[in-house]
């Protein structure tokens, strides 16, 4: 290997070495140059980095794009105006954390408001959430001064050190800020946020609790914003509605993200140090106004088309060609052979199998739904009892994978009960289903693409706590019975594979050790034998009936008729949406109606000569 490549082939001591250096010249410039323009110009960098930072809990990690981000920095610089000037004895410093604190009031509130909207819905959202702050920061003249803006105390301190405490205060809510981004990513609720992000419907069916974790990083992305806009507010000595709470702050904050690389710890750092910089220059050398328009609107251009996930996550992907050039990756290898569920069952629900009339674990009980004038589901009505491995099947457009849907509620039924292990669960969410017990997998896999296989398994979250959010994701006993899971249905060694590079059949079996993680009581299987080849079909109904072996329900729908034929007892049919049939294999080929409706006469000529 040549030395520069092999410069290139160990990027973490590289980029700690570029983080130690960077570091070691910003805690030192101050010391560097008095030059004004310079210190100001790093100041304000400083501010957008933590910004940028906060932005990237929600944006890169939970996908919610906000353009309202400017508006806590605004709430901290007014939270220092308005109490300095309420409290003139008290040094206007106490009031940062004070700031924080105001910041993360609102942002429950914005939360609770536009949680529930998603994509360009939730963008316009926080924007009307930035002229609303600005409108009242106008209007409420008793409080703000309105438009003639709030002057702040001049600081105290010795003219020579000026600007020091504000820089080095700026590090200081810096450094705490990347702290907390840098946990969260390694912790159960920065996996939850991917998740979230990834795929939220997909997130919520195995077990994320969604409203919970998006308010944590909602709040967690403006408490350090809140307090370096406090630290601002001061260093400017004077704010104004249109200073503080202007659309271009929010713009600033969203390009220093992309630009550095969401969902990395650096990247918002990076980008801010960046942009601040040009934002100076189209300012004082291009007159500001419009020539930032152009700026920041022809940079986003650049960005969405030549690096799209920013400049650290292209290094990094650079890095990664060149660490497997040459080298023969995973794809076409071999699945394995599949390791025993027996080492996990400390983990399972066992079912006692003695009784001799199983209790219903699932009953549907005339649910309905339509789409537009299309009654997709009308009126359907069936039981899975306790222990079995149920079979729906059902005509194309029946409402099969609909009724699934209803159950787990990934859609919300117009009518009908559904009561799971003896409870109704009709009003319950996505995720409480799922802490219930039970678990979905998808006809077309929904696995989180960005994540490992392993990190994919480890995402399920089988209960909720705070505490468990706190935890580190891939750890302890977790990880290991992930692992096992993936043993079990022979994926061990893709743990480290990102999903996107999947085979769909290997998705198919990552899916259901993600399932598994759930330790379901019911598991609602759409499809399981659906474009995979031969042995694996066979694979899977082996694994299917061994899981059943330790008490796992199924209820699985298949146009596969020999494997449900074989595996399923009893068997509904729908035909739409509505329950035709039910009873054992036998009576099912053999009921006329459902030959007429669903198996048609080739099937019965078929069963006919089998016999
Ligand atoms: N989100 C939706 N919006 C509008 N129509 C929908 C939606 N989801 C399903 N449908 C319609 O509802 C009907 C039932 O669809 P569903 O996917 O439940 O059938 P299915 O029995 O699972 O079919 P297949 O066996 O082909 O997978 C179809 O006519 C489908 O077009």
């Amino acid at each position: 290997m040549n030395k520069s490549l092999s410069l290139l082939t160990q990027p973490l001591w590289i980029g700690r070495l570029l983080v130690a250096v960077a570091t070691v010249l910003l805690l030192a410039f101050p010391l560097l140059t008095d030059d004004a323009f310079h210190q100001n110009m790093v100041i304000l960098s400083l501010v957008f980095a933590i910004g940028a930072s906060g932005l990237n809990i929600i944006t890169g990690f939970a996908g919610y794009v906000s353009l309202g981000q400017g508006a806590f920095i605004g709430l901290g610089g007014y939270t220092i105006g308005v109490l300095a000037a309420r409290f003139e004895s008290v040094s206007p410093w106490v009031w940062v954390p004070a700031a924080g604190l105001v910041a993360a009031a609102v942002a429950v509130v914005l939360g609770l408001v536009s949680l529930r909207s998603r994509g360009p819905s939730f963008v316009i959202i926080t924007v009307a959430f930035l002229f609303l702050v600005q409108v009242i920061a106008i209007n409420w003249v008793s409080l703000t001064n309105g438009t003639a803006g709030l002057t702040l105390p001049l600081p105290s301190w010795d003219r020579d050190i000026i600007n020091w405490p504000f820089y080095y205060a700026l590090i200081a809510i810096l450094a705490l800020q990347l702290l907390m981004t840098w946990w969260i990513r390694r912790t159960k609720l920065g996996m939850g946020l991917i998740a979230i992000r990834e795929d939220e419907t997909k997130a919520a069916t195995i077990g994320i609790n969604l409203p919970v974790e998006k308010m944590i990083a909602f709040v967690a992305s403006t408490v350090f914003v809140g307090m370096a806009g406090a630290v601002y507010g001061y260093y400017l000595t004077f704010i104004d509605p249109r200073g503080m709470f202007g659309i271009l702050i929010s713009v600033q904050l969203v390009l220093s993200l992309l630009v550095g690389g969401k969902a990395t710890l650096w990247g918002p750092v990076l980008g801010a140090f960046l942009i601040e910089p040009l934002n100076e220059i189209a300012n004082n050398d291009f007159g500001g106004g419009n020539a930032r328009l152009y700026l920041f609107g022809g940079l986003l251009v650049l960005v969405v088309i030549f690096l799209p996930k920013g400049i650290l996550p292209a290094i990094e992907s650079l890095l990664q060609r060149r660490r497997t050039a040459g080298k023969a990756g995973l794809v076409g290898a071999r699945i394995g052979t599949g390791g025993s569920f027996a080492s996990l069952t400390d983990r399972v629900h066992v079912v006692d199998r003695t009784t001799a009339e199983p209790r219903p674990l699932l009953e549907v009980r005339g649910l309905r739904k339509h789409f537009g004038g299309l009654q997709a589901v009308d009126g359907c009505s069936f039981v899975v009892p306790e222990g079995t491995i149920t079979g729906l099947i059902g005509p194309n457009g029946s409402g099969k994978t609909t009724v699934f849907n209803l159950i787990d509620n990934t859609i919300t039924a117009d009518a009908g009960e559904i009561v799971f292990d003896g409870e109704h669960i009709e009003k319950l969410p996505s995720w409480q289903r799922a802490h219930r017990g039970l678990g979905r997998t998808f006809q077309i896999t929904r696995l989180f693409g960005e994540m490992t296989v392993l990190e994919n398994v480890v995402a399920a979250q089988r209960s909720f706590s705070f505490s468990q959010l706190g935890r580190i994701a891939v750890s302890g006993k977790e990880a290991k019975a992930a692992e096992e899971l993936l043993e079990f249905v022979g994926m061990r060694a893709f743990r480290d594979q990102k999903a996107h590079a999947l085979s769909y059949g290997q998705q198919k079996l990552v899916e259901l050790a993600q399932v598994l993680m759930l330790d379901p009581k019911l598991i609602l299987l759409d499809e399981p034998a659906g474009g995979i080849n031969p042995v694996l079909i066979e694979r899977m109904g082996e694994m299917i009936r061994e899981l059943n072996s330790y008490g796992k329900t199924f209820l699985i729908v298949e146009h596969n008729m020999p494997f449900v034929l074989d595996l399923c007892d009893p068997i509904h049919v729908l035909s739409r949406g509505a329950t035709m049939a039910s009873g054992t294999p036998a009576q099912i080929q053999t009921d006329p109606a459902v030959i007429d409706a669903y198996l048609g006469d080739d099937f019965k000529l078929a069963q006919e000569v089998a016999n």
